[in-house]
């Protein structure tokens, strides 16, 4: 598949000849700039003058970097996602396939959860939430069990149905999950992963899916819920299915993804690229991509070619230390395939990574798209720094309102 292949590694990069006069670069995401004209394609730019890592973890609190859900008195909490079904579902599997890195056939001897797992997923600026596994057999609706507070900060709720299995029972506890949380916070996403479909015909998933999906909706109109929207994914961990899924997932939970979709328009559009996704590169979750279709090749390529990379950094790349990843902010990927087709990978934090689909002529410009990349990723430094600026200003009111009722109460009871 690759011709030819060429990473830099942490602390190898060879950022040579920053040709480019010292232009003031703009930073908003409508001036992207564009570098047209012969003498542009000579440039190789210097990502270095512009340090994102500053900002991608150093200067933020746990608290700073969650996407919105506020619900403590001067704080945020990070967004919670649950993973419910019922027992064997595969809940577990997807949590250590996914964000453990566990290969799907060690997944075969996991035992059975019999508490609730939370984990902190904060690896990278945007991307930053709690996932909570819960054992299939728990009932969560027993009085003693406080499931208005769990859903009260819940951003999505993924119910996992093993699709091997006969699914009855999965339907209708399904129904009462979806219905009670609903009711308790109408914003939370819902997402049915219909899982295990390795073991089926394509026909046969297709058939699955739109069965479960009607029953699902019947129960819903029957309930006088038709306004509930429930969205579908078929999954496996035995392929990419379950990261794309995730991602879609964790997607919702972004507020600023127009604005990363638009700055992502701006820059293919720009550049004669084809297709740019921004992944985290832990998860290999995409946290966001351009406006046209996502096919599942592509985006298996690109989780590919993350893979690559990060073996290849683990084998010949100097440990970033503080960080503890065998790859930092200079690492970048180049591979050309057969069919003309180049794929260049670029860091644009250390968590996050930019993957772009090309046609080799395109890539004849490398000059330009590293200088619009250079621009991008200065947008996206603002789009972060509007973010701390709105969290700082939210927890500073908050606190003021919570200084404002203290003195009240202080006047109240000396007029007493
Ligand atoms: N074929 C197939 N098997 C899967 C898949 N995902 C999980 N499994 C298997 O399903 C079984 C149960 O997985 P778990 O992750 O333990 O299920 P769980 O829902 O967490 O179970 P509880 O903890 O009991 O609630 C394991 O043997 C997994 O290997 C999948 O995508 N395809």
């Amino acid at each position: 598949m690759a011709l030819t292949y060429q990473v830099n590694a942490v602390g190898k990069l060879d950022t040579t000849s920053s040709l480019n006069p010292k232009q003031n670069v703009s930073m908003t995401s409508e001036k992207v700039s564009v570098l047209c004209g012969e003498e542009d394609e000579a440039l190789e730019y210097d990502d270095d003058e512009y340090d994102l890592e500053a900002f991608s973890d150093a200067d933020l609190s746990c608290e700073d970097r969650a996407p919105g859900f506020s619900d403590s008195m001067n704080g945020v909490v990070k967004p919670r996602i649950l993973l419910m079904g019922l027992r064997r579902s595969g809940k577990s599997s997807i949590q250590k396939v996914v964000f453990h890195k566990m290969s799907p056939s060690e997944t075969l001897f996991l035992e059975s959860t019999n508490k609730i797992c939370r984990e902190d997923v904060s690896s990278s600026s945007f991307v930053s939430f709690q996932i909570w596994d819960f054992p299939g057999q728990i009932d969560f609706f027993d009085p003693t069990f406080d499931y208005e507070m769990i859903f009260r900060g819940t951003g999505a709720l993924i119910f996992v149905i093993d699709s091997q299995d006969n699914y009855v029972e999965a339907l209708s506890r399904l129904h009462l999950t979806v219905t009670r949380a609903y009711k308790v916070n109408p914003d939370i996403s819902f997402e049915v992963f219909i899982h295990k479909v390795d073991g089926l015909s394509d026909d046969h998933k297709i058939e699955k899916q739109r069965d479960i999906h009607k029953r699902t909706n019947t129960d819903l109109t029957d309930a006088g819920l038709e306004q509930i929207h429930l969205s579908f994914y078929l999954t496996s961990i035995y392929d990419h299915s379950i990261f794309e899924a995730f991602s879609k997932v964790v997607q919702k939970l972004i507020p600023q993804l127009p604005t990363l979709e638009n700055l992502l328009n701006i820059f293919i559009s720009n550049s004669g690229i084809e297709k740019a996704f921004l992944f985290d590169v832990g998860s290999k979750i995409y946290i966001a991509t351009d406006s046209s279709p996502v096919d599942m090749q592509t985006y298996e390529l690109c989780c590919d070619m993350i893979d690559v990379v990060i073996d290849i950094s683990c084998i010949y790349g100097m440990p970033n230390v503080e960080a503890g990843l065998p790859h930092d902010k200079d690492s970048m990927a180049i591979i050309h395939l057969n069919n003309t087709t180049v794929i260049y990978l670029k860091e644009v934090t250390k968590f996050l990574a930019m993957v772009c689909f090309l046609r080799k002529e395109s890539f004849a410009r490398k000059g330009l798209i590293d200088y619009n990349f250079h621009c991008f990723k200065k947008a996206i430094q603002e789009v972060f720094d509007v973010r701390v600026k709105v969290q700082q200003t939210r927890k500073l009111l908050n606190q003021r309102r919570w200084s404002k009722l203290t003195l009240t109460s202080g006047v109240c009871s000396s007029t007493h």
